[in-house]
């Protein structure tokens, strides 16, 4: 029998999957991650579905540092308030069509914050 902790591990490997879907779709956000960063799907995804285990679930199996990652992505091409909102209004959208479960609300209350504190970090004068 599955443990709602494994139910909701299960969401998280959709919900990355069907997001990155989108995001690697989007001819906003696709050049950040396929021009500006040349990221390794088969590396990246798993990446991705552990931050948000940790996030959403407690697990410890991910011990980057994402901010660390974005200032290296935003230096060479500025994140700007248009990406932020792109890739926020894409994470709610896919989190409609590929929820998870319980935990959506809080799932899209973090990455906000996320996204909030990185802009702040990363700002610069021009926006
Ligand atoms: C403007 C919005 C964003 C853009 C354009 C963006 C872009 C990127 C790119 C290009 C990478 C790959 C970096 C690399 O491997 O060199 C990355 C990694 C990552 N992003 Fe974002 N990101 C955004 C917002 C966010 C937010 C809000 C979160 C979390 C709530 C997030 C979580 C992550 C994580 C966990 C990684 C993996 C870092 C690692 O350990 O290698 N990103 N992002």
């Amino acid at each position: 029998m599955l443990s709602p902790g494994d139910e909701t591990s299960q969401q998280i490997d959709q919900f990355v999957d069907a997001f990155y879907e989108r995001v690697l779709a989007d001819p906003l956000l696709a050049p950040m991650f396929l021009e500006v960063a040349r990221i390794n799907l088969a590396e990246h995804l798993p990446r991705i579905k552990a931050y948000w285990r940790k996030m959403l679930l407690g697990h410890s199996d991910y011990r980057r540092h994402m901010m660390q990652k974005h200032r290296e992505v935003d230096a060479i091409k500025h994140m700007t308030p248009e990406h932020y909102e792109r890739w926020l209004s894409l994470f709610e959208d896919t989190l409609e069509k590929q929820p998870l479960g319980t935990s959506s609300e809080r799932a899209f209350t973090l990455a906000r914050r996320v996204a909030g504190n990185m802009r702040q970090n990363l700002q610069r004068f021009s926006g």
